[in-house]
């Protein structure tokens, strides 16, 4: 199978549990839940997204013929900053991973050495073999990636509260402030809600802070 990427960067992990960790970045093109073009979004199962999906022209993007190539790729950019393949860790987003992610890359990507991060919507099933399944939920889609290591709900959502969740079988439970023209105010709501309810932690886009990808 071919690997549709819109770009492959290097940075640091951003938000949930990883903050901090340094990371390669490898964002496939394409989602079920928005087309990614800003005429659709008011109609879409998911209108706050922050990123741009749509093709295969940033950084380090392309179509990758087989997951051999697309793992080399990843390689590549690890190694552009460190030796130091022991702590070598890749996180698949997008767009939605899971629409491309499949057993063969996972595969390539370990061979290379990788610990293997996803950030999904959790509308598709996760294949076997990730180390680190993030679940952020949307509407729209019946949520099917009901277990993993992290959920993180973007916050607030009118029809998602917090508590449709808590039950599920995930380690960390994040509430993530919305960023869109109402941050503020979604942050200071995200930590009222943390502190009446301790079962929730709050996570920051820290990446957004400081001005890196
Ligand atoms: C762009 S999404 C890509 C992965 C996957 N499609 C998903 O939704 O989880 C990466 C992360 O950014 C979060 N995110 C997207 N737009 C956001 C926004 N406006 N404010 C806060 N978090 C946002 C998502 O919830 C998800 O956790
Ligand atoms: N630094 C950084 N951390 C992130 N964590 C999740 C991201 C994403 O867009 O999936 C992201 C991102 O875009 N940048
Ligand atoms: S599901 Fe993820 S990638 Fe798709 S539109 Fe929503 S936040 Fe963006
Ligand atoms: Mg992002």
């Amino acid at each position: 199978m071919s690997y549709a990427v819109k770009e492959i960067f290097a940075t640091l992990q951003g938000e949930g549990a990883h903050t901090g960790r340094a990371a390669i970045f490898c964002r496939f093109a394409g989602c079920n839940l928005w087309s990614g073009r800003e005429e659709d979004r008011a109609k879409a199962s998911c209108q706050f997204c922050d990123t741009d999906f749509i093709g295969i022209d940033g950084p380090g993007g392309g179509r990758f013929e087989n997951a051999q190539d697309l793992a080399l790729a990843i390689k590549n950019c690890w190694q552009q900053y460190s030796s130091d393949f022991t702590q070598a860790y890749v996180v698949f987003t997008g767009g939605e991973p899971l629409l491309q992610l499949d057993p063969n890359l996972i595969k390539a990507v370990k061979a290379q050495g990788f610990t293997i991060a996803v950030e999904t919507n959790g509308t598709i099933k996760a294949p076997e073999g990730i180390d680190w399944i993030c679940v952020s939920p949307k509407p729209g889609l019946p949520l099917l990636q009901v277990s993993g290591s992290e959920l993180k709900l973007v916050y607030p959502q009118e029809t998602l509260p917090p508590s449709l969740f808590e039950g599920l079988d995930f380690a960390h439970f994040w509430l993530q402030p919305k960023d869109d023209a109402h941050r503020q105010d979604a942050t200071r709501q995200a930590v009222h809600y943390c502190q009446e309810h301790p079962h929730w932690r709050l996570s920051l886009q820290t990446h957004k802070f400081i001005g890196i990808l």
